[in-house]
């Protein structure tokens, strides 16, 4: 990391990274509790777009720690990995060997199994529109099944939270609702060798995430997931953002935290359609791994996203929040109210995101 021409190695711990607890929006009775969270959401997408969910009441760390333990067994298993390759469905669906993800121009140093939302009419020789594949280890498909359902509740539930937060009418909700009832979601299952100190990239390069909600379940590893945090005076180099177009370094002020796991917790970020949705209000912001230990890590993130047919564009909620405050500049552009970004078709997006991981050099996250 460079700052002010120094290069610094190691990431502050972070102290600062809030800790929202979905339990009493969910144990609701007078209204207040739900208001406390959505407040809590909307001060942490508006500051680090990055938070912990403690899912006290809605999960238990036993079922987080059986889904670490299932994926460990099945990254120990070559042969099954080999049996359910990406290549053998529809190129997004199934196993991805180690450095097989390319991020920023850099081989990524993980593994993984991607699952997506299931299609009516399966296609493997179409992008995204194959079958899951899922590995014969015994309770796998189970127990992932049982968590894609809960975190398809949880995404809608976080969505409803955020939309409260932004001051959205009941019609508006249902609308941004319709957006993102069918989401068409992804699960990760990632396992992180050590870094090794001559591999050029890192566990996984510095990106955004580019749908909507990341829920994220990490190992207890520390020290391997970094966000990158804007502060003033302090001068890295980062990536472009969002609308920024492809990889060129952009100059930033800021500094890469630690985001350590925390029992019971979640990692949860928004991603640029959030940017949209939020008129540049939330920030979509950088995240990379560098996991330098001995051990094996391993971490399951869930992506809920839009629907494939939705329509992103930004809330009328959000639009009138902005005309009314008139000090409001866009954060980044520095432009004056009104909508900063195009309208985006969620499903083409997609496409041209994991097309690209099939043309040379570029990767999930470029
Ligand atoms: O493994 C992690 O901690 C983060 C992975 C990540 O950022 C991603 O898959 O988008
Ligand atoms: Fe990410």
């Amino acid at each position: 990391m460079v700052a002010n021409g120094l290069l610094l190695n190691s990431a502050p711990q972070l102290s600062s990274l809030p800790v929202i607890h979905i339990a009493p929006y969910l144990a609701d009775h007078n209204g207040h509790g739900r208001l406390s969270t959505s407040a809590a959401l909307h001060a942490a997408c508006k500051e680090f777009g990055f938070f912990y969910l403690d899912l006290t009441g809605f999960a238990t760390p036993e079922e987080t720690e059986e889904l670490g333990r299932l994926a460990r067994e099945f990254f120990a298993l070559p042969s099954e990995e080999e049996k359910i390759r990406v290549g053998l469905q529809d190129n997004a669906r199934g196993y991805q060997r180690l450095k097989e993800n390319v991020t920023n121009g850099k081989a990524d140093n993980h593994e993984g199994i991607d699952f997506y939302k299931p299609v009516s009419n399966p296609d493997k020789t179409k992008v995204l529109w194959g079958e899951n594949q899922w590995p014969s280890v015994p309770g796998f498909r189970e127990k992932y099944e049982k968590w894609i359902e809960k975190m398809k509740e949880l995404g809608l539930i976080v969505m409803e939270a955020m939309a409260v937060g932004l001051g959205v009418t009941s019609e508006e909700w249902e609308e941004l609702r319709r957006n993102v009832d069918d989401s068409f979601w992804v699960l990760r299952v990632i396992g992180y060798p050590p870094l090794t100190n001559d591999h050029e990239g890192l566990s996984c390069g510095a990106h955004r995430d580019y749908g909507c909600l990341t829920f994220l379940w990490a190992d207890e590893t520390e020290g391997a997931l970094q966000v990158f945090l804007q502060q003033p005076g302090l001068v890295v180099k980062t990536l472009p953002p969002y609308g920024g177009g492809l990889a060129d370094e952009a100059v930033e002020e800021g500094t890469w935290v630690n985001a350590d796991p925390i029992k019971g917790c979640l990692v949860c970020n928004i991603g640029e359609m959030w940017e949209v949705w939020s008129n540049g209000l939330y920030k979509s912001t950088l995240h990379r791994v560098i996991h330098r230990g001995s051990n094996y890590r391993v971490s399951v993130p869930f992506f809920f996203e839009p629907n494939f047919d939705a329509l992103i564009k930004p809330l009328n909620a959000v639009l009138r929040m902005q005309a009314e405050d008139s000090n409001f500049l866009h954060p980044r552009e520095r432009k004056r109210v009104g909508p900063n970004y195009e309208p985006v078709q969620y499903g083409e997006f997609l496409r041209k995101k994991v097309g690209n991981n099939f043309d040379l050099g570029k990767g999930k996250y470029d």
